[in-house]
């Protein structure tokens, strides 16, 4: 029994929800749920269904819960530009996946090398390299609501970032732009970033269409979609989007909300 309250001491002192779904997911903490009806932590608390067979369902609610808004489409069809835009008047945390990435090879990070040669040929990143620097600016922004800006690119990322978090975005924003005013764009951005030329622009547009356009289906077959034409001007793209987050803005204003209920697998583990 010693070890269960050490177990479950552990996972009350889980400084974030994220942190207990890990140690929910090694399942290091518990042999049998019998024990633990509600364990409240620092940010969640935990409810284990008295379900009648032993993999009981248990729900972990967030007391503020990090709501999260994922933002896709091709490079150069105006995610950073109208992230912007909806932070100035919404005030979410605005997380780009590829200035995160820049900025890890920027800090001599061990897969700064690894990270710039992938950018460079437009390829995807490793998941858990992108899932880790996106979990780690979730917690420091010390925010609630995100917008996830050009992430995930496949369903790896998808599935991986779904599995580390236990997070399911309120809703996809995906801006539909056609390939020729994408180039015209990125090379006409003057960011001096690597991936910013001819070369690597036609290597990530095949892997956007090989890659990222398959998620922005998955989240079509959940209605989790809202598609929207990125030509024209920005300030008129910007005015078609912000109906989604005044109506996400209402949506949350008050109470919990439960972001991750989960068939954790609890029936007594061997070591
Ligand atoms: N509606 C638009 N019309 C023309 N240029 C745009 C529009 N939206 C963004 N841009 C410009 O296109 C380039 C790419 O925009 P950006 O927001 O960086 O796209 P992404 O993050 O999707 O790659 C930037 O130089 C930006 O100023
Ligand atoms: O989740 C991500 C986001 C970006 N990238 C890499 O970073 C590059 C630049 O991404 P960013 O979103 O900044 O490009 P944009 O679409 O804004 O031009 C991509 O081409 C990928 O090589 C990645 O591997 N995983
Ligand atoms: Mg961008």
């Amino acid at each position: 029994m010693a070890w269960a309250v050490r177990s479950l001491r552990r996972l009350q002192s889980a400084a974030s929800s994220s942190q207990a779904v890990r140690l929910l997911e090694s399942r290091s903490w518990i042999r049998n749920p019998r024990k633990v009806d509600v364990c409240a932590g620092q940010n969640f608390v935990l409810k284990v269904s008295k379900g009648g067979s032993d993999d009981g369902t248990l729900t972990l609610t967030s007391k503020s819960p990090p709501r999260v808004v994922f933002i896709l489409g091709g490079p150069g069809s105006g995610k950073g530009t109208q992230c912007q835009k909806i932070v100035d008047k919404f005030g979410f945390v605005h997380l780009s996946a590829g200035d995160l990435l820049r900025a890890e090879i920027q800090s001599g990070s061990q897969y700064g090398d690894m990270i710039k040669n992938m950018i460079k040929d437009g390829k995807i990143v490793p998941s858990e390299v992108t899932v880790r620097l996106l979990l780690k600016a979730m917690e420091d922004s010390k925010g609630e609501k995100f917008l996830i800006d050009g992430f995930p690119r496949n369903d790896e990322n998808r599935a991986v970032f779904e599995r580390m978090t236990g997070i399911i975005p309120e809703f996809i924003l995906f801006f539909d732009c056609p390939e020729d005013e994408m180039e015209r764009r990125v090379l006409g951005r003057n960011q001096g970033r690597v991936d910013d030329n001819k070369e690597t622009m036609q290597k990530r547009l095949k892997v956007f269409i090989d890659f990222s356009v398959p998620v922005v289906k998955y989240y079509e077959s959940m209605g989790k979609v809202h598609k929207v034409t990125a030509t024209g001007s920005i300030d008129d793209i910007h005015t078609t989007i912000e109906p989604l987050f005044e109506q996400f803005s209402e949506a949350h204003s008050t109470g919990e909300s439960q972001y991750a209920t989960g068939k954790f697998d609890t029936s007594p583990t061997n070591n």
